[in-house]
């Protein structure tokens, strides 16, 4: 690799060149990002569109001193191209690879790991006042996209932040996107702030001012009153009590740079709003940043092609079937996403039932009340949310779902582990969480056909029912159709699957497949167990009864997870049987490929075979391998 972008290898080395280098960076720098993702795959739209606020920020401030939280942090392939990570790109979000998101333990210049969304304020806030507490002369900076921006965790910590004097400086990248268009009342009054007027006025002054500075250390205080030229008059980031600046264009190094500058030098929260475009540089992406947010490796001369054949059916695009299914037999039903319309499944529920459509926003604790108040009022509320973000709106689902004993479907995607994104997406302990919560349900679908039924099935209850499934598709079980298709299972009922001797397998979900696989050669009998809560408690206990050893098998935390509630019941029935229990074990598991993820952890058929034939093996042979 040559040119400039090869000779920098970390901010220090970008602080040693002139502004005048610094466009023809951010263009190999553009250049170098979108070759390196669509060999790998990856977040693609929001890091292109981050290419010269990084470069800004690393030239202005001083990273790592400088602390910067990259919210999401989806974003932040430029700013690990640039600090020291470029020849590791190759590796991205691929097992013993560099993660897709921020991590501590990756580098020093990752002040904080981010994936979840709207953290980035506080726990810079948190930096700026440890500074303040310590009496070190440091400045801590959020970036904050405009979807992020949306949660309410980002306005509280704003809240906190504007009457604390914390060195702190938010930044928003304000793109008018979130995965999809964004939505809210937010975004209407960020458009606002944008609107010709504002746009153009503020960037006339800004480049006005900042020409004519002469020397910015002698002019601190003036410029400070400069930048406050910049405002934009009672924004609603001022009467938060931050100093609002902007909006400047984020791609536009010579806007950027100066005003970086001058407010390296201003007291007190200050707030900077930037606009830059989502994708841009790659036409493909600026014309559609949805299917660039996240695409799989593509040829960037040709872009995303369909393939050959049609691919099976996700789970998502499963649910989302069956929600429109649903929609257009009951008027009641209504389907919520917390901002994640197509990750979820559901671009033609919007399209087909727009006024039973709600995007609330990245707000998944809004979500959840919010469909308790519909479920209050009689209408059918189906949250369509990832595992992982519903650990978000725990305290929503107790206290104000379940302790009213409120009736809502839980569409839980992303169950299990989600390969490339790792452990902050990993839906490893919904399980666990929601099996102690009364008056919460959990089925596990073990196929697609199985998850289109119990849908259903959870539609039909009196209470809330978490329906899990996992990233991606099945083994291609065909859907349901004609009149009886929205018939459900029944509610807590699982099936024999095959009839062995001495060992049984219970299979919680779509591990049922490998179960089936490994019994074959174990001659252990299966049980598709369908359900967490309630546990067929029947057939549990008629198998207990006739077998040596019961093997739990879930895509989940070990830890207090199906097979615990399995333990739980046998102790209560005084069956004292041994007990396997295979699952995700008590550690973060980081980002490869799903199903060799699997496969490490012992969870596919040869896994689950060998952690069999180990248990039954004599004592003697077992603990002489372990010593
Ligand atoms: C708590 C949470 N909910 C949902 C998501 C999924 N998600 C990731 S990025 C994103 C959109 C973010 O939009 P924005 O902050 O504007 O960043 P952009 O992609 O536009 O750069 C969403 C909804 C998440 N990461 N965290
Ligand atoms: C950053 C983020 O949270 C999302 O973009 C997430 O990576 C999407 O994951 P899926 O690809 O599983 O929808
Ligand atoms: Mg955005």
């Amino acid at each position: 690799m040559t040119g400039l972008l090869s000779t920098i290898d970390s901010p220090a080395d970008l602080r040693r060149l002139t502004r005048a280098q610094l466009p023809a960076l951010a263009t190999e720098l553009r250049d170098f990002l979108l070759h390196s993702v669509a060999r790998t795959g990856g977040h693609l739209s929001s890091n292109l569109g981050t290419v010269e606020l990084t470069l800004a920020l690393h030239y202005v401030f001083n990273t790592p001193e400088d602390r910067i939280v990259w919210d999401v942090g989806h974003q932040t392939y430029p700013h690990k191209i640039l600090t020291g990570r470029r020849e590791r790109m190759g590796s991205l979000r691929q097992q013993g690879g560099i993660s897709g998101f921020p991590l501590r333990s990756e580098s020093e210049f990752d002040a904080f790991g981010t994936a979840h969304s709207s953290t980035s304020i506080s726990a810079a806030l948190g930096m700026a006042m440890a500074a303040h507490q310590k009496g070190e002369d440091r400045q801590a900076i959020a970036v904050i996209g405009d979807g992020a921006m949306t949660a309410g965790m980002a306005f509280e910590a704003l809240n906190n932040a504007g009457v604390l004097d914390g060195k702190l400086l938010v930044i928003l990248n304000d793109n008018d996107m979130s995965i999809s268009p964004p939505v809210g009342a937010l975004n209407r009054y960020l458009a606002q702030l944008m609107s010709g007027r504002f746009y153009s006025a503020a960037k006339q002054v800004g480049k006005q001012v900042l020409a004519k500075a002469p020397h910015l250390f002698e002019l601190a205080k003036r410029l400070e009153e400069q930048a406050k030229g910049l405002v934009v008059p009672a924004t609603l980031f001022e009467k938060f009590g931050f100093n609002y600046i902007g909006p400047i264009d984020g791609h536009d190094l010579e806007s950027l740079i100066p005003t970086l500058e001058n407010i390296k030098l201003l007291e007190g929260p200050q707030f900077l709003h930037v606009v830059t475009k989502k994708g841009r540089g790659y036409d493909l992406a600026e014309a559609d940043p949805v299917a660039y947010h996240g695409p799989g490796k593509f040829d960037p001369k040709v872009g995303l092609q369909q393939p050959a054949t049609a691919p099976k059916p996700t789970f998502s695009q499963v649910f989302g079937r069956w929600l429109c299914d649903m929609a257009a037999h009951d008027q009641r039903l209504v389907g919520i996403t917390p901002a994640m319309r197509e990750g979820s499944g559901m671009v033609e529920f919007h399209q087909r039932f727009p006024d039973r459509y709600y995007d609330v926003g990245i707000a998944e604790q809004h979500a959840v009340t919010f469909a308790a108040g519909l479920a209050c009022e009689g209408i059918k509320p189906v949250v369509a949310i990832y595992s992982t973000f519903l650990q978000r709106a725990y305290d929503q689902l107790v206290h104000d779902v379940a302790l009213q004993k409120l009736p809502m479907v839980l569409a839980l995607d992303r169950a299990g582990l989600v390969g490339a994104d790792g452990p902050t997406h990993a839906g490893a302990y919904d399980i666990p969480f929601l099996r102690c919560i009364p008056n919460v349900s959990i089925a596990c679908p073990a196929d697609e056909a199985e998850c289109y039924r119990l849908l259903s099935t959870a539609y039909a209850q009196d209470h809330a029912v978490a329906v899990r499934y996992p990233r991606g598709s099945g083994v291609g079980a065909e859907l349901p159709t004609g009149p009886e298709a929205l018939q459900g299972l029944p509610f807590g009922k699982g099936e024999l699957r095959r009839q062995g001797q001495r060992v049984a397998i219970l299979a919680f979900g779509t591990l049922l497949q490998p179960a089936l696989v490994a019994a074959e050669a174990l001659d252990a009998t299966v049980v598709n167990m369908r359900w967490a809560k309630p546990l067929d408690l029947e057939l549990l206990l008629e198998v207990a009864r006739s077998h040596e050893l019961i093997v739990t098998v879930e895509e989940g935390a070990i830890a207090g997870g199906a097979g615990s509630a399995v333990l739980e019941a046998l102790q209560a029935a005084r069956l004292p049987l041994p007990v396997l229990q295979l699952g995700l074990p008590d550690r973060f598991i980081e980002h490869g490929d799903h199903g060799k993820l699997l496969s490490g952890l012992g969870l596919d058929a040869a896994g689950i075979e060998r952690s069999v034939q180990a248990w039954l093996a004599p004592a003697a042979v077992v603990q002489g391998e372990a010593s």
